[in-house]
């Protein structure tokens, strides 16, 4: 009687070399933390749709960074709700030197100057449609002119004191117009993170509910600017104008579903490859873990796992600081 001599369960019979043979480790230091700003002291408003999530005011923000500095989680990426009362068709509170984002930043910066901060670019919170951009009369985002206010967030951001500006609205050309502009503003260290190959996903409306622009959004959509979920060579050429255009990081956008196209970009470019778990699978694990059909820990950690094993360098998840304290032991 003949058994097979080579048993890939020999390896997996004992802690010890499962451990020698573990291809990856995620760490707090792979996780970026993400979070909801809203006017306010003392505020904590929480999100229907993504239980455990909360808008923050700063004062509260600051908290949370405390905690994220204390973990090991080396960014934060900073989402603004703002009121109704300052939306408008041009979206200009976006670059109000002012306005809700930009107080958050210096306020963070002035008290965990080395937590890395990053601002969300696009006009979608600011805008009373809804849309990433800037509409002519058919409702059109207008390319060239979103860009142009896109250039003047980035630059307020960049004097406001984030890090790292990350366009999240796929107009063509932007990565290049905001890095010329940083660079002739002499913010010649603020880094892109480039939302590149983002999908017209339906995994973000949970967080469309969290900053303010699902209901002004309405029946509209984003399928004019935003990838077709059936296209991964799309993402490969999208990837690489960014990176042309002076990308620092490049990210794949939602995370889960899209393993294959974050496993492509990084084997085709070796960037800085970072991935977005959007809402909507932050939503779904929630549902599923709040009702005992899965335990959340487990879950959680091996959805990360697997981003890193697909290529991620990073990973933007609501679960960082839940994450990162399951991973210390806490
Ligand atoms: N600029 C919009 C933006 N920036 C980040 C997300 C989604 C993030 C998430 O779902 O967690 C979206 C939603 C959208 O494109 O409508
Ligand atoms: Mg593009």
């Amino acid at each position: 009687m003949s058994f097979p001599a080579i048993r890939p369960r020999r390896m997996r019979r004992d802690a010890f070399s499962r451990a020698l043979m573990r291809e990856h480790t995620l760490l707090p230091s792979d996780l970026i933390m993400v979070a909801f700003v809203i006017e306010g002291e003392g505020r904590r408003e929480p999100v229907p749709s993504m239980p455990g999530v909360d808008r923050l005011s700063i004062d509260e923000l600051l908290k949370l960074a405390g905690e994220c500095v204390r973990l090991g989680i080396p960014a934060l990426a900073l989402f603004p709700s703002p009121g109704q009362e300052v939306k408008s068709e041009d979206a200009r509170e976006a670059w109000n030197p002012d306005n809700l984002m930009h107080r958050a930043s210096r306020a963070l910066k002035a008290k965990y100057p080395d937590l890395g901060l990053v601002g969300d670019v696009a006009l979608d919170p600011y805008t009373t449609h809804g849309q990433d951009g800037l509409i002519d009369a058919h409702g059109y985002v207008m390319n060239e002119p979103t860009v142009e206010a896109l250039v003047k967030m980035s630059l307020a951001q960049a004097d406001a004191g984030m890090d790292v500006v990350a366009p999240s609205d796929m107009m063509d050309g932007r990565i290049g117009a905001i890095r010329d502009a940083l660079e002739a503003a002499g913010h010649i260290h603020t880094r892109i993170l480039a939302y590149s190959a983002k999908y017209a996903s339906s995994f973000y409306g949970p967080f469309r509910d969290a900053v303010g622009s699902s209901a002004n959004l309405g029946k509209g959509n984003k399928h004019t600017y935003q990838m077709d979920v059936a296209n991964s060579d799309e993402a490969l050429r999208e990837v690489e104008l960014d990176i042309q255009e002076g990308a620092d990081m490049v990210m794949v956008k939602p995370g889960l579903p899209y393993l294959d196209v974050l496993r492509r970009v990084k084997d085709a470019f070796g960037m800085p490859t970072f991935v977005y778990q959007v809402s909507g699978e932050y939503a779904m694990l929630k549902a599923a873990t709040q009702n005992g059909w899965l335990d959340e820990k487990a879950v959680v950690l091996e959805t990360l796992t697997a981003f890193k094993r697909a290529g991620a360098d990073a990973i933007l998840t609501y679960f960082a600081v839940d994450a990162a304290r399951w991973l210390r032991g806490e």
